[in-house]
């Protein structure tokens, strides 16, 4: 038995070290992560998380797992910007209100899959123009899914959240703890 990290964000690899999981190997899947039309964000991110574990190549014994995170305005799903314009106006839309970040964790074995959807929610101060700026110039937006990471400098833009802390930087620990036991991984024991 082999584990795989089907990802290739470097988030999910320290988090999931914070479990002592170490992979045998890590495959970033290759999807087209383009939402349906009309497609809301949790059954999306959802699907997103189904494909990419369905994507990554193993052998029949092997554990495979797979993330997505997306983060939700009402019905709107922010993606990952696509530059320094587009991450602006994310901030901007998200400044002063709520949200949600949702994280689908699936980890498969053979024909086996199992899966849970994560949902946190996520306030964010009123945002000045001198902090959007200050924080564009930081690059830290890049790559991840809203325009932010709460790991980092945006930090100090979110006086308060609810659910899972781990799940909005991209890997909800103790669900993931769960799932890996579920499907036979050796966790908390000495690896077989
Ligand atoms: C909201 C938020 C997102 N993120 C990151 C986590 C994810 O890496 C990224 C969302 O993109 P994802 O598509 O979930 O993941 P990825 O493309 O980085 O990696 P892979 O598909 O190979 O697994 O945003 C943070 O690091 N902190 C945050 O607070």
């Amino acid at each position: 038995m082999a584990f795989i990290l089907g990802s290739g964000s470097p988030r999910r690899l320290d988090l999931l070290a914070q479990l002592g999981v170490q992979p045998d190997a890590i495959r970033a899947p290759d999807i087209d992560e383009t939402p349906l039309k009309g497609e809301l964000p949790a059954p999306y991110c959802s699907r997103i998380t189904r494909q990419k574990v369905h994507s990554i190549q193993a052998d029949s014994d092997d554990i495979t797992l797979c993330a997505d995170t997306t983060v939700a305005l009402g019905r709107r799903i922010l993606g990952k910007p696509e530059g320094a314009g587009q991450a602006a106006e994310f901030l901007h839309a998200l400044s002063g209100r709520r949200h949600r970040v949702i994280t689908s964790v699936a980890v498969r074995r053979g024909d086996k899959i199992l899966q849970r959807d994560v949902v946190s929610q996520v306030k964010v101060k009123r945002l000045s123009d001198s902090e959007i700026y200050a924080y564009l110039a930081t690059e830290d937006w890049e790559g991840k899914a809203g325009a932010y990471a709460i790991q980092g400098p945006a930090g100090a833009f979110i006086p308060w959240i609810s659910g899972s802390f781990t799940g909005i930087v991209g890997l909800p620990l103790s669900e993931t703890a769960a799932l890996l036991q579920g499907i036979g991984y050796p966790l908390y024991r000495e690896a077989s």
